[in-house]
């Protein structure tokens, strides 16, 4: 991934997230530099689910993880049953939860960035890869002059809704 004026590789897992997979699943947080938590705004029952994905963070992964809230397939407008709105409000439940859990000190100040993608569109996709990757850079380069890189106002800034007409 190309993020001026350096590059960066991204080594990305995508975990399964069935029950009966979880003791492996464990495993991944350990050294995950980032989570990005999906619900499918088309069943209710995985919006439910981030509950438990929350309480399993807090067990397993790294302090200062990056996170990320996305509610995807929002190209199936007409099977939707999760709200934009919903999504926005679980954002902050979450970090309420993981305050009480831990005291991340990013999550404190901003809550859990949030929007909606749809991976058959390619709606907010690259964004939300774009966002974390500049995230992590930054945090990584820690160049005192450099102004402070804020991802909730870049993906503020940069996400796209999905309109009636935006898949
Ligand atoms: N319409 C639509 N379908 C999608 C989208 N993303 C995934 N799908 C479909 O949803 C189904 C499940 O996708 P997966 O990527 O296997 O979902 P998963 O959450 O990784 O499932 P697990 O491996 O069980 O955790 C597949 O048929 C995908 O093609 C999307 O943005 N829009």
């Amino acid at each position: 991934m190309m993020l001026f004026p350096l590059s960066s590789a991204l080594q990305i897992w995508d975990t399964a997230g069935q029950e009966r997979f979880r003791s492996v699943t464990h495993a991944y947080y350990r050294d995950a530099h980032a989570l990005l938590l999906l619900y499918d705004v088309t069943n209710k029952a995985s919006f439910d689910n981030i509950q438990a994905w929350l309480t399993e963070i807090h067990e397993y992964a790294q302090q200062d993880v990056v996170l990320m809230l996305l509610g995807n397939k929002v190209d199936s407008a007409q099977d939707r049953v999760v709200k934009r709105e919903d999504g926005e409000k679980l954002a902050k439940f979450c970090v309420l939860t993981l305050l009480k859990l831990c005291a991340n000190v990013v999550l404190q100040e901003y809550g859990v960035p949030f929007m909606e993608t749809s991976a058959k569109s390619g709606l907010n996709v690259d964004l939300a890869f774009t966002a974390i990757a500049k995230e992590l850079k930054h945090r990584s380069m820690k160049l005192p002059n450099e102004p402070k890189f804020k991802l909730h106002d870049y993906v503020k800034k940069e996400v796209r809704g999905s309109g009636c007409c935006r898949f």
